[in-house]
């Protein structure tokens, strides 16, 4: 039985690796979780997965939660909350899936007390890549990924040479604006961009997709997960969303991995690695799919996708304030405050107003990720 902590569990991709859980429950025992503000779910997922350790956002909600879930069960609540949850019990690996930069501290703080992690929450590597991956090789623990097209290559890479990859190709679905043009983009509206064509997301992530920031993102991903330098790269429209991603080796051999869209095949994966075993999850059928079909990326209909590319190559301090100015730019954007197009503007003053700085501390991280935000927050249009 694998002993697993879940960051986020009332998410999408929490509530998935659930779901996961539920129907092998002979095979994972859930440790601890935690939740931000649904007291309701982080409430009825603590009495049916009866967790060691339960936090959720506030002091307040805590106590709500803690009158209502069987006794014994520890609840928290804030930083300290979830930092307990992904470091302090038993678990052997912790998923990730908090949304934005606050996956950071705990993410790290479980890879330091040794655990596997099962990363949905690429903003941490985003953010912080090169210290991650420094602190995952130190331990020796496993860094598996969620991520859709990452579970993808890495599932294409078993028993290859990375060092015989030619190239990677990220695809990506376009979002939901995908067929407009950038004129068409005025106007847009919250609830049309949240209309994601293949994928059932969070909003922020589903926001992401639209910009084109989440394959940016994405990209910076790999570029930690694999040790790909950004010119071996590539990013494709797929609109399908079946082919996850591929690998082009040095023979021009090119290997893909494929699959119906749900997230639960990949975060299975991630917990059952290197074993695999049947998924609650439908076939693909690839001769009811019928076609399959892709484009040459467009990168100036999505400049923000641009600007990723330009920030990863720089490196250092930019992917994080990249990221913080994005995290701060949708919150807006979700709230009323902003318009969409406003949202890459707000990416590219960051962008052009910080100081670059190579090689990072983690506490330099943590400054320039709150600079990024105020900044962010602060743009008048
Ligand atoms: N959804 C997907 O299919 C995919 C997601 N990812 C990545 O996985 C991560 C999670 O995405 P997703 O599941 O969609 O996001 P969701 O918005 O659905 O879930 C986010 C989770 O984080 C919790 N949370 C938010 N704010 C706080 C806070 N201040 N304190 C404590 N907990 C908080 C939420 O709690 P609550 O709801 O209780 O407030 C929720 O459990 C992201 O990094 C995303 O990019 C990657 C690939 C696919
Ligand atoms: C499911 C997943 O991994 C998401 O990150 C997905 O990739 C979003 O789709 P697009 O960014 O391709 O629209
Ligand atoms: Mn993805």
């Amino acid at each position: 039985m694998k002993k697993i902590a879940i960051l986020g569990s009332t998410g999408s991709i929490g509530t998935q690796t659930l779901d996961i859980v539920q129907h092998s429950p002979e095979m994972f025992q859930v440790e601890a979780i935690s939740a931000g503000y649904n007291g309701e779910l982080v409430i009825e997922q603590a009495k049916q997965f009866r967790p060691k350790l339960v936090s959720v956002a506030t002091k307040a909600l805590a106590e709500e939660v803690a009158g209502q879930i069987p006794s014994g069960i520890k609840v928290l609540y804030g930083e300290e909350g979830l930092l307990e949850v992904a470091a302090s019990t038993d678990a052997e690996l912790l998923v990730s899936a908090l949304v934005g930069s606050q996956g950071l501290k705990p993410t790290l703080a479980a890879i330091e007390a040794g655990k596997d992690i099962g990363l949905a929450n690429k903003e941490t590597l985003v953010s912080a890549g090169h210290i991650v991956t420094e602190a995952v090789a130190r331990k020796g623990v496993a860094l598996l990924p969620i991520d859709s097209e990452h579970s993808a290559i890495f599932q294409c890479l078993n028993g290859e040479k990375r060092s015989q990859i030619a190239q990677i190709t990220i695809t990506a679905s376009g979002g939901s604006f995908r067929d407009r043009t950038r004129e068409q983009l005025v106007g847009v509206t919250v609830a049309d961009a949240l209309k994601h064509p293949n994928w059932s997301m969070g909003a922020k992530i589903t926001i992401d997709s639209a910009t084109m920031v989440n394959k940016g993102l994405e990209v910076m991903e790999a570029h930690w997960l694999f040790g790909l330098s950004y010119e071996d790269i590539k990013v494709i429209l797929h609109p399908e969303s079946v082919i996850h991603s591929y690998i082009e080796f040095v023979d021009h051999s090119v290997i893909a991995q494929l699959g119906n869209p749900d997230m639960r095949v990949p975060i299975q994966y991630a917990l059952t690695y290197p074993d695999r075993y049947p998924t609650p999850t439908s076939r693909l059928d690839l001769a009811a799919i019928g076609k399959l079909h892709f484009r040459e990326m467009d990168y100036i209909r999505f400049p923000c996708l641009r600007m990723a590319f330009e920030s990863g190559q720089q490196g250092g301090i930019t992917p994080t304030v990249y990221n913080a100015a994005n995290e701060v730019a949708v919150a807006r954007f979700l709230k009323g405050d902003i318009s969409f197009l406003q949202i890459e503007n707000i990416i590219e003053a960051a962008l052009n107003e910080h100081e670059p700085h190579a090689n990072p501390t983690i506490e330099f991280i943590h400054e320039q990720d709150q600079w990024a935000r105020a900044f962010a927050a602060s743009i008048r249009f």
